[in-house]
């Protein structure tokens, strides 16, 4: 893996909870296997996790693109800050989000890069954003990266449509890779700090699915029945899926929007840095994220632009006024009708960290 050359990487370890999340095949599940397209509903919810193989997304160059970025002077990573005002492209630096309802700052630094500016969508078209050459060298990757993280995000809204009894190109038609919306793709940095620091703090993702590649562990998933977070173990060759706040609202909390967070990675990988690359996908920007599937209750709904705005800005530190703003940043974990889950609960109470 390009981003640790000539390093190997140390074991994932044996004796820590870990997710039992199951295991979708893309091939299988684009041919129109059943059995794939019951997984990926099950899973959805479920844990609001999975794996998912043969991807045909090539995402090893999205590990050096990080690599590279984040030893950049951090005067120059300075230029491409997103700011407080809700703006989500760009570079956070660390500190800059908080991770509980105290306010604590969190470990991570991490690069936001637009879908719409990579394709030259919109307002793109004609005024691209900056960005470190670390990043503008990579423009035909980046395209790729998406357009492949993108046909996985549609088959998966296909397949959950169809499950919830939607016509298969509901959902696929309101996150066209072609129309302007907040999809983003992530590289993610933190320093190597024990497994009991929280470089990440508990979310939900605010759109609609994630496609998210990891080498190290870190990662942790509250389970639905004991409501206590497991590791979700980086799986060579797999993405791990995830669905966000904004796919959950369109299916009327039909879905599940898994809680998670990172700490730092377990055991051994606890002496190294650790990278995640992502790709959110979100609904178009103009879309109402109100439920598909049910009577319209004729209440004002907000726009999928709107929503990630709104998010993105209370999580800032420089936003935080107490725990009011900490309860008013949060998704759709505190509105579903299943059990609550423990929410906020300090990492170093987690079993077998
Ligand atoms: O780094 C990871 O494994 C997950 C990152 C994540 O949850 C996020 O960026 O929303
Ligand atoms: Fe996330």
């Amino acid at each position: 893996m390009p981003s640790r050359i000539g390093e190997s990487i140390p074991p994932f370890p044996e004796n820590v909870p870990t997710a039992d999340i199951f295991t979708v095949d893309f091939d299988r599940l684009r041919e129109g296997d059943p059995e794939e397209a019951r997984k990926v509903y099950e899973a959805s919810k479920g844990y609001g996790f999975f794996y998912l193989s043969n991807t045909h997304v090539d995402y090893d160059f999205m590990f050096d693109l990080a690599n590279q970025t984040f030893n950049l002077d951090p005067d120059e990573k300075m230029k491409y800050e997103m700011g407080n005002t809700g703006s989500y492209f760009g570079y956070k630096m660390s500190g800059s989000n908080y991770v509980d309802s105290k306010g604590t700052p969190d470990k991570s630094e991490f690069y936001n890069i637009s879908k719409d500016d990579v394709m030259r969508n919109g307002q793109y078209k004609d005024h691209p954003l900056e960005h470190p050459e670390t990043i503008k060298r990579r423009r035909a990757e980046l395209e790729e990266f998406m357009a492949s993280c993108h046909r996985v995000v549609l088959m998966v809204l296909r397949t959950l449509g169809e499950q919830l009894g939607l016509a298969p190109d509901t959902l696929p038609d309101l996150h066209r890779l072609d129309r302007v919306g907040g999809d983003q793709a992530r590289v993610t940095h933190a320093p190597p700090v024990s497994a009991d620091t929280i470089t990440l703090g508990e979310h939900t993702d605010f759109g609609s699915v994630t496609v998210l590649f990891n080498q190290l562990g870190g990662l942790q998933v509250i389970n639905p029945e004991s409501q206590d977070y497991k590791y979700v173990k980086p799986q060579p060759g797999c993405a791990i899926i995830n669905l966000g706040d904004a796919l959950v609202k369109l299916v009327g909390g039909r879905l599940y929007s898994g809680v998670h967070r990172v700490v730092g990675p377990p055991g051994e990988q606890a002496q190294s840095p650790r990278h995640s690359v992502v790709y959110f996908s979100r609904p178009n920007g103009e879309v109402k994220l109100k439920s598909l599937l049910d009577p319209d209750d004729g209440e004002e709904a907000m726009t999928a632009d709107d929503w990630i705005a709104q998010r993105a800005k209370l999580r800032r530190t420089a936003n935080f006024q107490g725990e009011s703003t900490y309860h008013a940043s949060r998704g759709t974990e505190h509105t579903k009708s299943r059990d609550k889950p423990k929410l906020d609960k300090p990492a170093r109470e987690v079993e077998a960290v």
